[in-house]
């Protein structure tokens, strides 16, 4: 009696609740349903472990404590590679170095599958950023070697110069932040246009709107981009107002009728398809942009917390501007001048000090889980079926973090000898026939920023009390974008320097 006068309370109470009510649960049914349906198959004998939990209690820690998250699936099954599903998608997780080979290498393992259904981050527009047949990719990956040839390259260097000492010069003399708030901004430039990256609003604008993505990017959204959630509402915005400040840009510059020297230009010198220029500028501007603002942040911060390696690291870069620029001391040229002089060649080949930091830098406060999806026939990985369709995940802690290669890992070490005896021991830069391909580009303006601001200002890292810290702050690789510590618990203190910027 009690149990059914509860479900007639309960159904009075729905009832009255009105639609949204009744479509939330309407879905969480549906969720369930899926969820026990999918538990219901059985697996191959070859097939990998299975999490000993329904899928449906997958979802929010994979979204949102994936570090965590994987850890404990390798822990609780025992295995190195293990599968769980994500609604109907079957993912499989694995780990260990002839895993990595296979996983980095493997024909039928696609990148962009994997990436549009598992991480969600990227703004997705029908035939721009999503659905590019294989043609339009290959037509964006060759613009993107164009971009990084050495002539083309070389003319970056001023202009990003340029925009990091314009978005430095509003610092002031002194103060503190968080490196995740000012540090993106510095990086928008060299992949899109002057339209763009000259205007401070706009690219304020856009650091707000990819922020939204970010948030946006939530359990359902990803999973059912169908559902008109808030998140996904918002989400759905923000990807236009990116997609209409993009094409505003390529109009205005098509009216102007003014030719530039910007990858813009460059694009639609080539005579692209629209879809192909817009395409490029959203997808890479979240692929290169976001990746080398949020590497730029660590960097400051490793330095930040350890003044041996900020001053090796600004020795070297006054070391190129003395040997590159004999008159620079007695100069009234500004530093941003200075560091614009001292060629690409250098910058790449002489900055061994900045070329561990950042190999150092994106191997603790990397954390990327790399995804795939098996559009080939079925494969094995260590003996465990990955079938056709699956989708199958390496998660860059397997290596980066691993003790055995790298000896005490959680500490910033840029002293750090090379493994050669691992195969892909180290993955920074993706490897095998998924390497990143806007690295060089990346580099150079990652040692650009660091050293525009090594040279023009002092900085530690202080705690949340404003008191000089130990040491940097933990990275924390629950946090899948920018692997942030808790928001308010660091900042960058600093002051100019007296050399011009
Ligand atoms: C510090 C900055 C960057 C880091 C750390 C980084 C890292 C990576 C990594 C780890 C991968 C492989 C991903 C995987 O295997 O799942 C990758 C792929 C890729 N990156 Fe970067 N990246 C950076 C900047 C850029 C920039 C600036 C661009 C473009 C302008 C870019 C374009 C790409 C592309 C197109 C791929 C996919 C390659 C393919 O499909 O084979 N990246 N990147």
């Amino acid at each position: 009696m009690p149990y059914s006068v509860g479900i007639q309370a309960a159904g009075a109470a729905l009832l009255s609740a009105g639609f949204p009510a009744m479509f939330t649960t309407a879905i969480v049914v549906l969720l369930v349903i899926v969820s026990v349906i999918s538990s219901l198959h059985k697996d191959a004998a070859d097939a990998p472990a299975r999490l000993p939990i329904y899928s449906l209690f997958s979802i929010v820690p994979f979204f949102r404590r994936r570090f965590d998250f994987l850890n404990w699936g390798f822990q609780v099954t025992g295995q190195s590679a293990f599968q769980f599903d994500l609604l109907r998608n079957n993912v499989i997780v694995v780990s260990g170095e002839s895993a990595r080979e296979t996983f980095f290498s493997a024909k039928g393992l696609d990148l962009t599958e994997g990436f549009k259904i598992l991480s969600g981050a990227i703004p997705m527009v029908r035939g721009v950023t999503s659905d590019l047949q294989t043609k339009r990719i290959a037509t964006i990956h060759k613009r993107l070697a164009s971009v990084q040839r050495n002539e083309r390259l070389s003319m970056l260097i001023r202009p990003m110069l340029e925009d990091s000492r314009r978005a430095m010069e509003t610092w002031g003399n002194s103060g503190s932040f968080d490196p995740f708030d000012n540090v993106y901004e510095l990086t928008v430039r060299s992949l899109s246009c002057s339209e763009i990256s000259d205007d401070p609003c706009v690219v304020a604008r856009l650091k707000k709107l990819y922020d939204t993505l970010d948030v946006g990017t939530t359990p359902a959204t990803v999973l059912l981009p169908w559902l008109p959630t808030p998140a996904m509402l918002k989400k759905l915005w923000a990807t236009k107002e990116i997609y209409d400040i993009v094409v505003a840009a390529i109009a205005a510059r098509e009216q102007s009728g003014v030719s530039r020297d910007d990858t813009l230009q460059m694009l639609l010198d080539s005579g692209d398809e629209k879809l192909v220029v817009v395409g490029f500028i959203m997808g890479l501007l979240i692929a290169g942009a976001r990746a080398t603002g949020t590497t730029a942040c660590w960097m400051l911060t490793f330095l930040g917390g350890h003044p041996e390696w900020r001053d090796k690291a600004r020795a070297e870069v006054e070391g190129l501007v003395a040997s590159q620029y004999p008159a620079a001391a007695s100069s009234s040229d500004s530093l941003s001048s200075q560091l614009a002089g001292i060629s690409l060649e250098t910058w790449e080949a002489e900055t061994p000090v900045l070329d561990s930091i950042i190999r150092e830098t994106l191997r603790i406060a990397q954390p990327h889980t790399a995804m795939r999806r098996n559009l080939g026939a079925e494969i094995h990985i260590e003996g465990k079926l990955i079938p056709s369709g699956a989708y199958v995940m390496y998660p860059f802690s397997d290596v980066h973090l691993n003790p055995d290669i790298y000896p005490d890992p959680w500490k910033f070490d840029p002293t750090r000898e090379r493994e050669t005896k691992t195969a892909y021991s180290y993955v920074g830069w993706g490897g095998g026939k998924t390497t990143c391909l806007g690295q060089r580009l990346a580099r150079v303006e990652l040692k650009l920023v660091t050293a525009l601001f090594l040279l023009g200002f002092q900085h530690r890292v202080v705690d949340s009390s404003g008191k000089v810290a130990s040491g940097p702050p933990l990275p924390n690789w629950n946090d899948i974008l920018l692997c942030r510590p808790p928001q308010g618990s660091f900042k960058l203190a600093y002051e100019r320097s007296k050399t011009t910027l």
